[in-house]
């Protein structure tokens, strides 16, 4: 499990913040149960090792170290094989609950932010967003969704299933053709991979230019994340990675071998200010993006106290 989890999010068959973390989760629990170590010892180097094979598969998205953090809190600590084995085991279970709860939360908070006959637009594909527009749908509420196909991995497509299902009215649109449409919409509603102690968002990449769309149009953007998307790091000055995927994912190697002085880029993810984010919905509330510090002290327990150096350039520029 731990090997084919590793796999599947590395091949993106398991994708989006939220599912990757609570996968890792997972894969750890189920490594914890069946790693033969008869000393406590192996048994912590075993799963600090599996551990850093789950963090590294996918660089930004901070739902996977924080959830590995929160998952092998206890590890350090324990003085049997059997407390470290079950001390994990109960995390994950813990970590998994409180995840799914979260995005529940987060839908019946997100749902309040939309308006009956509001026209919402959507990019990538959020569980967090979506839940609030589901949400917002079952309570009767007649809306809309602008969706983006997502280029290169098309993750669009998955969302215009779930909205299609839902019987939601949703027009789908090429990514470029975002600001032809902003003028249509009431509402700009994202997820997000990682969000800094700044409020900057770290979303699919084609997020921040949505976001200028939007801010040009005075249209609200909200980010639909919970607590477990901020990037407790930052407050050190560490930016997030941005990942960036394979050249084969935008242009087939038969073409690209054609071209010898082109080359492609591909960054998996961008950075929107907080100056472009209206507000955050988390399980614990709306906050502006300004309160990011406080959602990393107070829930992720992370505080700048805790370092010897001071921070410096905590901004994630884009
Ligand atoms: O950018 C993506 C997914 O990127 P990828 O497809 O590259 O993983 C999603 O918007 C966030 O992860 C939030 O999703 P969620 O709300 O489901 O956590």
């Amino acid at each position: 499990m731990l090997v084919s989890t590793v796999e599947q999010i590395r091949q993106m068959e398991i994708r989006g913040a939220g599912r990757i973390a609570r996968a890792a989760a997972g894969a750890l629990a189920d490594h914890a149960t069946v790693v033969q170590s008869t000393e406590l010892n192996d048994f912590v180097g075993e799963m600090e090792q599996a551990a850093n094979l789950l963090v590294a598969t996918r660089p930004t998205a901070v739902s996977l170290p924080n959830a590995v953090h929160l998952v092998m809190a206890g590890v350090q600590t324990a003085r049997t094989l059997e407390e470290a084995r079950s001390g994990i085991i109960a995390s994950a279970s813990q970590f998994i609950t409180s995840s799914e709860q979260a995005v529940q939360r987060i839908a019946s908070i997100g749902a309040r932010h939309i308006r009956d006959g509001d026209v919402v637009m959507t990019h990538c594909n959020s569980e967090a967003a979506l839940a609030c527009i589901l949400e917002a749908h079952r309570q009767g509420k007649e809306i809309e969704v602008y969706a983006t196909e997502v280029r290169p991995r098309n993750q669009g497509l998955v969302t215009i299933r779930t909205l299609n299902d839902a019987g939601i009215r949703t027009s789908y649109i090429v990514d470029s053709a975002v600001r032809s449409f902003i003028n249509e919409v009431d509402l700009v509603l994202v997820g997000a991979d990682a969000i800094s102690v700044n409020g900057a968002v770290v979303n699919k990449i084609g997020t921040a230019q949505m976001a200028l769309a939007a801010h040009e149009a005075r249209v609200n953007l909200v980010v639909a994340a919970e607590t477990y998307k901020f990037a407790p790091l930052t407050i050190l000055g560490n930016l997030i990675e941005i990942e960036e995927r394979p050249a084969e994912e935008v242009l087939t190697a038969s073409i690209a071998s054609t071209l010898p002085h082109v080359r492609v880029r591909n960054p998996a993810f961008d950075v929107t200010p907080a100056d472009y984010v209206d507000l955050i919905i988390t399980e614990e509330g709306a906050i502006p993006p300004e309160m990011a510090y406080i959602i990393i002290r107070d829930h992720l327990g992370w505080s700048i106290e805790q370092f010897d150096r001071p921070a410096h350039g905590a901004d994630q520029k884009e």
